[in-house]
């Protein structure tokens, strides 16, 4: 089992660059499949979620050809089968965008139910209700998500929670439905709007995505398109973090800084200095990080991907801190490994409160899911000490080449495998 070990107290320094935005690519794959003609996608990152959603398109007889490591041609016209078998599919939380891309595209789709991170419960009624409304019939057998449909039909739909995942869905499936629908109490998120332009480069007519109301006219056909992925912002506001924690000074790389707003408004909160450059940010952490209280919220609130990355930060800023995981049920298993290397924090409910100390000592933690173990990284270069982190396959799933980017902001972190290469790392860093 692979491992990260590292040797903190170094301030993190100079420029990383951001990938694409896992979350939007894992939804626009999905939707690449909905025209007979050939996509190109490029900014797409080279994360293990990724490589699992190209092999399921590719195992229900889409042609996949990868140019490089980031850039990606799909044709869906060959796909043979609207039954997605493959068995790690449903090890991820996005497999749900190809129940919303097949029904579109061929009114059928069986799916196994989502995993994805273990961050709560997360239900997918609301994806269900859409797909419904639109007039499919949809059951769940034996594990799996069965919909089909005679007809899809515009409809007007009301969704009960602001959900990303089904407010993308929907719009799949709508986008070739007959008529219009209109979707109300959709999510606003970046990668919302992302899904939304690239289905309109592909012919669809979708309006309003990034504001209340989705309005969408359903059209019979899509066609080819190329399209470039927008940066992560939750990778982007991992290195900010990363910045803030070890007092160090990071500018993070082709970014689009509006979509960061709430987090440099609590980098600067925390008392970061935060310049902002048309495609870049830069964050300096100069004295001891200050409190604050935080609440995740849809966008454009604070992010609940983000909640670990501040968590670790707040724990070391003077003071007493709130956070308030209002979107997320179980979303603060961190905190207990947190707890090891020194933390003072009681969790009541979904409302955490952090007594910040002055530094953490290193210890043996594990990741709880892809975030919180991005965070524990971050404590880890944070800290003096040595610090291994077990279970980094989370990190993984959703964070490209990383212990090669803190090594280049001078981060001293390393994958390692075995006891001789620990001990190897030990006697390297002193
Ligand atoms: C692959 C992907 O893009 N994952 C992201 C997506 O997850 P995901 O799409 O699962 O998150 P949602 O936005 O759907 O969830 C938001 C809230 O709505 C609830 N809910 C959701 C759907 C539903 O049918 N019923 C329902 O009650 C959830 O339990 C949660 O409390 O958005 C989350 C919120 O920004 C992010 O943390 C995840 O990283
Ligand atoms: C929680 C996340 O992913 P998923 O929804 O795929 O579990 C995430 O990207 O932070």
């Amino acid at each position: 089992m692979e491992q990260y070990i590292i040797k903190g107290g170094n301030p993190l320094v100079g420029e990383v660059e951001i990938g694409g935005a896992k979350n939007a690519a894992l939804a626009i794959l999905a939707a690449a499949i909905m025209t007979d003609e050939t996509v190109l996608i490029d900014n797409l990152p080279d994360v293990n979620d990724i490589n699992v959603m190209l092999e399921a398109i590719s195992g229900i007889g889409a042609t996949v050809q990868r140019l490089d490591r980031h850039t990606v041609k799909i044709n869906g016209s060959a796909i043979g089968s609207f039954n997605i078998e493959y068995d790690y599919i449903k090890k991820i939380r996005a497999s749900y965008y190809l129940l919303g891309a097949l029904l579109g595209k061929y009114k059928r789709a069986e799916v196994a139910l989502p995993g994805g991170c273990n961050i709560g419960s997360r239900p997918i009624d609301q994806h269900l209700k859409g797909f419904r409304a639109l007039g499919a019939d949809v059951d769940i057998e034996h594990g799996k998500i069965v919909a089909d449909a005679e007809q899809l039909r515009g409809t007007h739909l009301y969704f009960d929670v602001v959900s990303v995942g089904a407010t993308i869905n929907v719009m799949m499936t709508a986008a070739m439905a007959d008529g219009i629908t209109i979707m109300e109490n959709v999510a606003k998120e970046p990668h919302v709007v992302d899904v939304a332009n690239f289905l309109n480069s592909m012919g669809a007519n979708i309006r309003g995505a990034g504001t209340d109301v989705i309005k969408i006219r359903g059209v019979k056909t899509l066609h080819k398109s190329e399209y470039s992925i927008i940066p992560d912002q939750i990778e982007a506001g991992t290195f900010m973090f990363a910045a803030a924690c070890t007092k160090g000074d990071v500018t993070v790389l082709n970014v689009i800084p509006k979509h960061l707003d709430a987090t440099i408004s609590k980098l600067v909160d925390i008392g970061c200095e935060v310049e902002e450059f048309d495609d870049a940010v830069r964050v300096v952490a100069k004295k001891r990080l200050r409190s604050t209280q935080v609440k995740t919220l849809p966008y454009p609130g604070y992010p609940t991907d983000m909640q670990p990355q501040i968590g670790v930060a707040l724990a070391l800023a003077e003071g007493t801190s709130t956070i308030t995981e209002s979107i997320f049920e179980n979303r603060f298993k961190y905190l207990d490994e947190l707890a090891r290397m020194g933390a003072a924090i009681k969790v009541e409910g979904n409302s955490a409160t952090i007594e910040g100390v002055e530094k953490f000592s290193g210890a043996r933690v594990s990741a709880p899911d892809l975030r919180a173990g991005a965070a524990l990284c971050i404590a880890g270069l944070a800290t003096d000490g040595i610090t291994i982190i077990d279970d980094i396959v989370y990190i993984q799933r959703g964070y490209e080449c990383f212990e090669q980017k803190l090594q280049s902001l001078g981060g001293m972190i390393e994958k390692v495998s075995s006891e001789k290469e620990i001990q190897k790392f030990k006697l390297k860093v002193g």
